[in-house]
């Protein structure tokens, strides 16, 4: 099968001239630019099959939203090269555009002082999506993405859940064969992420979309993304399996909990790593085959007040990863320990 995404040995540098603060700061550098490189993405591979789901891991600054810009053509690399649906993306022809999109939780194309519905006629003009053909899709979002009674209210009086849904719904009425989201969930609360995932797995499912996605949420990434690529300052460390990463990298949940009195600490012990512990409220660490287990017998043995289960912040594990230096890339779906 053809790759619709050939990456080959991308770099971005970005030049930033570096100013002292203040009056004295400005004159100083008037006379004497100094200029810093700052390398966001340094010599990445990679390739990514049609109708694939890859989650871009990274902290913060590591690099994705620039891969993501450069892929989807709005930032020229310095170096490197980059197919996508056959296109070099800097080019932005006409046929790369209507074979992408990006979509960006922190920024929005919906006009905030129109309803929802005229932007969408915008963009059927845009992309020249027949009448018959824009109708069709709108009917299918709205279903979908439950949309009902939201596309001629003013974008600024929805909800940021409901506007997410209708960020989706725009970017999505040519039927791009390849789907950038960067940070899709972000600032959502846990009902709009859930609703927002399903949304885009079944549009995987049902269009064959390629979907490349970054999120700081791990639940994003494990109900969505087989693969994933790990970047760290702009490298890639690791391509290759979510299972078997977060299995390996992350394999313990984490169980918050209060007490309705304080609990010794040679108690908590019996049911996990003590993480912290301060009077009645404390997080345990506990392996994820046997969190249900240890949360039914803290409910049944301890006077708990509240209790619940989370992941690893994904930001935690990686963090974890990359100060160890545990792994190194080897090549494509592969990894090795250094
Ligand atoms: N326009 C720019 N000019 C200069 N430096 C930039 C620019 N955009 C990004 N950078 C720098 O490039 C590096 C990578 O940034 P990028 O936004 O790609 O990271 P990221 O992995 O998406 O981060 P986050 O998870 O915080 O969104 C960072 O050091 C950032 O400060």
């Amino acid at each position: 099968m053809n790759n619709i995404v050939e990456v080959n040995n991308l770099v971005k540098h970005y030049y930033v001239h570096e100013k002292e603060a203040g009056l004295k700061g400005s004159l100083k550098s008037f006379f004497n630019r100094n200029n810093k490189i700052i390398k966001a993405v340094d010599n990445i591979s990679l390739r990514i099959a049609p109708g694939e789901i890859v989650g871009f891991l990274g902290s913060n600054g590591s690099g994705k939203t620039t891969t993501l810009k450069m892929l989807s053509g709005l930032l020229h690399p310095t170096e490197g090269q980059i197919k996508v649906a056959g296109f070099t993306p800097k080019y932005r022809q006409h046929g790369f555009l209507s074979s992408i999109t990006l979509v960006m939780g922190q920024k929005q194309q919906l006009d905030w002082d129109l309803c929802a519905e005229d932007s969408f006629l915008l963009h059927q003009a845009i992309y020249e999506i027949p009448d018959r053909t824009y109708r069709r899709r709108v009917a299918e979002m709205t279903e979908m993405l439950e949309l009902k009674g939201l596309l001629n209210k003013q974008v600024r009086k929805l909800s940021l859940g409901e506007r997410m849904k209708c960020e989706l719904a725009i970017a999505l009425l040519h039927q791009p064969k390849i789907v950038f989201l960067d940070e899709p969930t972000i600032g959502l609360d846990v009902n709009m992420q859930q609703a927002v995932r399903e949304f885009i797995a079944q549009y995987n499912e049902y269009y064959g979309a390629t979907i490349i996605l970054t999120s700081h949420y791990m639940a994003d990434l494990t109900a969505l993304a087989k693969r994933i690529l790990v970047i760290n300052s702009g490298k890639l460390i690791f391509d290759g399996d979510l299972k078997s990463f977060t299995e390996q990298k992350a394999p313990h949940k984490v169980l918050k909990l209060q007490f309705i009195e304080p609990q010794p600490a040679h108690i908590l012990r019996r049911y996990g790593t003590v993480r912290s512990h301060v009077a009645n409220i404390a997080e345990l660490l506990v392996e994820h085959v046997a969190v249900t287990k240890t949360a039914v017998e803290l409910l049944k043995n301890l006077p708990v007040a509240d209790i619940s289960i989370e992941d690893i912040p994904i930001e935690e594990v990686v963090r974890e990863v990359f100060r160890s230096g545990q792994v190194k890339l080897k090549h494509s779906n592969n990894f090795e320990k250094s």
